[in-house]
């Protein structure tokens, strides 16, 4: 219980537990590069044409959830997973735009081994098996991991390069973390009324996309992607 008696929503207690977890997502020496201005523009120019390739992924796991949502859950949820649908059309544009700027040619990219195996895990949410629990879950959590990681590169004291400044509001905006806000309610909602079998998939789900986003910013970066896979976190608990 903290000091006002509440007990902790089921995001906030899995924030807590698996907090070093969080961190090496939302603190990664990628990111942190950008705010202290020594980022590497090689670096930088292969994260965003692998962002861009993920996203391209991302609509069709977002259609899955909003599919999900429509079979069972409450029409204000719809609303706002449709929102968050609607906004890739023009993520997508601005993708192109920001790749046409640093001469990055999206066509010629493919993706790396860390976003085939993160790009492999969003299109598994297709199955019917998978829950909306689960799967809101994913979503707001791959959602709050790129909004901590740029919020924290346009913070007070930061040194990030002007011309990456729009990058990092994109996505760190207080706008977009009243968005995952939003989609963070929603999951303790969910979570608060499933079985503990739902519950237990959905932290492992959670668990899983914190792994998944370290692997992807390691990738931006040569040295870090020849590191031997740890064994995931999801993986030490099976
Ligand atoms: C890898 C990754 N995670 C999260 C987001 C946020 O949508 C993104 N664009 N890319």
């Amino acid at each position: 219980m903290d000091g006002g008696g509440v007990a902790p929503t089921t995001t906030a207690s899995w924030l807590a537990r698996h907090r070093e977890m969080y961190k090496r997502a939302t603190r990664h020496p990628f990111t942190v590069s950008i705010r202290d201005g020594t980022v590497d523009l090689a670096a930088f120019k292969r994260w965003l044409g692998q962002d861009y390739m993920f996203v391209q992924e991302f609509v069709a796991f977002l259609a899955s959830v909003l599919l999900k949502c429509c079979k069972q859950s409450e029409s204000s949820d719809m609303e706002i997973i449709l929102g968050g649908l609607a906004s890739l059309s023009d993520e997508l544009s601005w993708f192109k735009k920001e790749a046409a700027k640093w001469s990055v040619d999206l066509a010629g990219v493919s993706p790396l081994s860390s976003n085939m195996e993160y790009r492999r895990f969003l299109q598994s949410f297709g199955e019917p098996e998978i829950s909306y629990t689960v799967a809101i879950t994913t979503f707001w959590i791959i959602e709050t991991v790129y909004q901590d990681s740029f919020a924290f590169c346009i913070e007070e004291g930061n040194k990030t390069p002007p011309e990456l400044l729009g990058t990092c509001q994109r996505w760190g905006s207080p706008e977009f973390k009243q968005y995952c806000q939003a989609l963070q309610q929603i999951t303790d909602r969910c979570l608060a009324n499933a079985p503990s079998d739902a519950v237990k998939s959905a932290e492992e789900a959670f668990l899983r996309v914190l792994d998944l986003e370290v692997g992807f910013w390691d990738m931006s970066s040569p040295e870090r992607q020849q590191n031997p896979q740890k064994p995931s976190t999801v993986q030490l608990l099976e």
